[in-house]
Order: structure tokens, then sequence, then C-alpha cells
């Protein structure tokens, strides 16, 4: 059945959703308070990179079946149910997570309710926020709008964000068990095409969903870590990381998807989700359970000192004055997003340290201008390896791994390069007579 559908929130995770929600044939209202944002989506346009959206967004804005507003009375009177993306950014100075955008949106959605709603979260919050917005719901909607919300948490990667919110590997909803079973209800027509190929769909308690999403997304931290410490062994030891997690990945138990050692996790959500777990888990009186994850963020950000030890080497031990090339600054390929980018941290490093830094990747450049603007950018690749004395390849987009270094060479000063990522062949940039350097092996 075709429902209409709200949409709070239109960044990475909500217009990606609306988007998808259209695809599954309903009609979509996309909210934001950025009125930006909201002109360029109205027009079709997406305001970041996001392989695919543009196409299914420009399409159903086209067909009137998803339309854009910062007006939210207009998603209050008319849709069936409200989806909240919002951000939950880490707050400055601390771990926990700033809620307060998710609270905007039920201090300011509730009281407009007109008609029998239901409320989906989609957001990653802290254990507990579910029940807690729940109960404001209840003492802020008007008698009749009968208002019900649930949790239900988002695991779609950037960079395959519309496939992921297609085909999801699973459905998480939790619910307040003491209600009246709308939300799950309503759930189950909104992803009615998704559940009819058979994707799992687990309905919990709303402690248990909130949970389920800060799990996920902790479990996948704690893996690049852990081969990113045995990374840091086989530096010393002359052993290859790519090879031991062939090796382990094989056993079916452990898996060989994020054990890529390298420069590490950035974004805009696994470093700030570990931290708010943490801070949480500390208010909940069993701050020890988590204190692992202290490990995980701080060897973490041992790699982006890393690689910049390693420029030094490569340039004599002074890095004041070394043309350094960075490739990439978005926190991984495929995406323009460049919050707690591993490679523009690590440019920014160089940077402080003296070097001469030019900073180029096809799409993140804008973003990293407005977050790091005294870093010198390069148009194209050509011209941030001009004259180099190392390449740093930061971020593994196509482009640099299919680099010829034979070509490169020609660009360069010094043939040497830190491969970041572990994305180049060895051997062919060694055959080329470039120094190699390697995370975890060829170090
Ligand atoms: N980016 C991702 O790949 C994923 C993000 N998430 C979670 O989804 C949430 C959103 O993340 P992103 O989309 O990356 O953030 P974002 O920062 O790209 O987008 C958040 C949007 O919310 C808007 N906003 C703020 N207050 C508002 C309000 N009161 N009403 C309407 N809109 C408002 C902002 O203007 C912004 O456009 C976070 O909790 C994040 O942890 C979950 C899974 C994947
Ligand atoms: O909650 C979220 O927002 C999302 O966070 C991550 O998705 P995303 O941040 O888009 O990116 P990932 O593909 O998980 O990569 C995160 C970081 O880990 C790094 N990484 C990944 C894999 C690996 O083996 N090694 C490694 O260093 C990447 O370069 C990147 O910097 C999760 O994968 C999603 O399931 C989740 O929905």
């Amino acid at each position: 059945m075709s429902l209409t559908v709200s949409v709070f929130g239109t960044g990475y995770l909500g217009a990606t959703h609306a988007a998808g929600m259209a695809e599954l044939g309903h009609t979509v209202i996309g909210i934001d308070v950025d009125e930006a944002k909201i002109a360029r989506l109205s027009r079709g346009e997406v305001p970041f990179f996001e392989p695919g959206l543009p196409e299914l967004i420009r399409k159903h804005v086209d067909s009137g079946r998803l339309r854009f507003t910062t007006d939210a009375s207009v998603a209050a009177a008319e849709a069936d149910v409200h989806f909240i993306g919002v951000g939950t950014p880490q707050r400055k100075g601390e771990n926990a997570a700033d809620m307060r955008f998710v609270d905007a949106v039920i201090e300011t959605l509730a009281p407009q309710l007109t008609r029998p709603s239901v409320i989906l979260g989609k957001s990653t919050v802290p254990v507990g926020t579910a029940a807690r917005l729940a109960a404001r719901v209840r003492e802020l909607a008007p008698v009749g709008a009968d208002a019900e919300l649930a949790w239900n948490p988002e695991f779609l990667r950037e960079g395959f964000a519309v496939e992921d919110t297609l085909r999801p590997d699973r459905l998480v909803l939790g619910v307040d068990k003491a209600s009246a079973g709308r939300a799950e209800a309503m759930a189950r027509e909104v992803y009615a095409q998704v559940l009819d190929r058979g994707t799992p769909f687990l309905v919990t308690d709303l402690a248990t969903a909130e949970l389920v999403k800060v799990s996920a997304n902790a479990f996948l931290a704690t893996k690049i870590s852990f081969i990113n410490a045995i990374a840091e062994i086989c530096e010393v030891t002359g052993a290859d990381v790519k090879e031991l997690a062939d090796a382990i990945g094989y056993d079916e138990r452990i898996g060989r998807k994020f054990l890529g050692a390298g420069l590490g996790f950035g974004g805009g959500c696994l470093p700030k989700d570990i931290r708010a777990f943490q801070a949480r888990a500390g208010e909940l009186g069993v701050g020890h359970s988590l204190n692992f994850l202290r490990e995980v963020d701080e060897v973490n950000l041992r790699r982006r000192e890393h690689v910049v030890g390693l420029a030094a080497k490569c340039v004599g031990g002074v890095l004041h004055g070394a043309k350094v090339a960075v490739l990439g600054a978005a926190f991984k390929p495929n995406s323009d997003d460049v919050r707690d980018s591993p490679a523009l941290d690590a440019a920014g490093k160089l940077y402080l340290a003296g070097a001469d830094v030019r900073v180029y990747d096809p799409e993140a450049a804008d973003n990293a201008r407005a977050v790091s603007p005294k870093l010198t950018y390069s148009s194209s690749l050509e011209e941030a390896c001009a004259g180099a004395e190392v390449i740093l390849v930061a971020t593994e987009w196509n482009e640099f791994k299919q680099m010829d270094p034979e070509v490169v060479a020609g660009m360069v000063a010094a043939r040497k390069v830190i491969d970041g990522r572990n994305c180049l062949d060895p051997q062919r940039w060694i055959d080329a007579g470039w120094e190699y350097h390697g995370m975890g092996r060829f170090a």
C-alpha cells in the first residue's frame, strides 16, 4: 500500500532514505531546517556525493512523489509515518552525542500532529533515548493524534547508501512493548517490498534496537583496530598483515571483511558512535564494560601519526619544507564526506610539521577546504604530485588504485610512496623503481 511518509533531516541518511521511500512507492516529504539544502533538493540536486542518489532524487522529484520543505507542519498534516534522520554529532569537547537536533524534531512535530501517527527514529542515539522520546510524544501530542514512537536504526554505508537502503541485510524495529502495536504494523507496510524479498525483520524492545545499532558500529570499529594493532606488530617483525588477514579471514567465524589495515576508520559515524557509547555506558554506571573501546580509538588515531612518521623518514627526517602529495581527503572512497577523515587529519598533521602539502581528492575538495582551509588543494593528480618528494595515498579512490607507477614517476621529484590504504600493487611500484611503504607490510 502506498503511504505518505515524512523524513526529518536530509543529510546523508535522510536524503537517501527519502529517495528510497519514494522508490518503494510512497509519497515522501523531506524536511530540513537548512533552507539552502531544501532549495537544492527541490530542484533535484543532491548537496553531497553519493553514487546513484542524484538519479533517484531527480526521478522522484520530477514525478512529484518526492518533495522537500522546511515546513514541519506539512509533514504533521499529511504523513502517516514520520522518520527522524537528523544528526547526532559528538558534543564539542565531550564524548557524548549531541541530542539537540533529535529533541527539536519531537518538540516541533509532536504538538502539531492532527491524526493517528507513527514516528520511527532512524538516527543513532544513546540507549534510553527512544523511551524518553516516546514519553515526551505522549505528553506533547494533542488528544486524538494517538502518536506512537518506535526505533528503526539505519545500517547504510556511505558510497553504497542507495543499495543498502533498498536492499538492507536486515531491518530492526524497537517497539514500546506497552504500545498498541501500530508502529510495527506501519513499519511492515512501509517496508512491505523489502520484507517480501525475505529480508530478516527483527522486532525488539526500544533499548535493544538502540543497542543493536551502536554495537554493530562498535564491532566494526573494533575489527578495524584489531587488524591495525596487528599491523603494528607486523611493522616491527617484517610480517605481512594483508596475507595474515587473508589467512585468518578464511575462518568463517572471523571473516575477511573489515580487516583492511591502513589509516584506520573515520567518518561521521564510527568514531563518534564508539565515543558516545562509552559516554552512555559511563552514565549507566557500567563504563568499565566498554573500556576496550578507548583502546580501539587510540589504536585508530595512532595510524594517522604512523603515516606522518613514515613520511618524515622518507624525506630524511625533516618534514619542514618537504613537498608531500596527499592523495585523498574523504574518509573513504565514493564519498565526499570529510568528517573525522583520517586522510585530512594526516594531511593536517603533515602541514603542522611544516611540510609543503598538496591535497587532491576527486570529490571531497570543497568539503575539505571548508574544514581545513589552510591546506593547499590541487585540482588534479598531476598537480598534486608535481615535484613531490613523497606521495601518501590516503583514500583508496579508483583513480589512485589505477595509477601507473611509470607515469607518476614522471611527475615527482622522488619515487617514494606511502600506501596508507594498502590499495596499490607493491611489486609493480617497486619494479618501477619506487620506495614503497605499506601499512603492516613492506613497512
Ligand atoms: N551517514 C550515514 O551513513 C549514516 C548515518 N546514521 C545516523 O543518522 C543520523 C544522521 O546522519 P547524517 O545523515 O550523516 O547527518 P548529516 O549531518 O548529513 O544530516 C543531518 C541533517 O539534519 C538536519 N537537521 C538538523 N536539525 C533538524 C531539524 N530540527 N529538523 C529537520 N532537519 C534537521 C541538518 O540540517 C542536516 O541536513 C546520525 O544519527 C547518524 O549517526 C546512521 C547510519 C548511516
Ligand atoms: O552508522 C553509520 O553511519 C554507518 O557507519 C559505517 O558506514 P560508513 O561510515 O559509511 O563507512 P564504512 O564503510 O563502515 O567505513 C568506515 C571507515 O572505516 C575504514 N575501514 C573500513 C574497512 C576496513 O577494513 N578498514 C578501514 O579502515 C574506512 O576507510 C572508513 O574510514 C557502517 O559500516 C554502516 O553500517 C553504518 O550504518
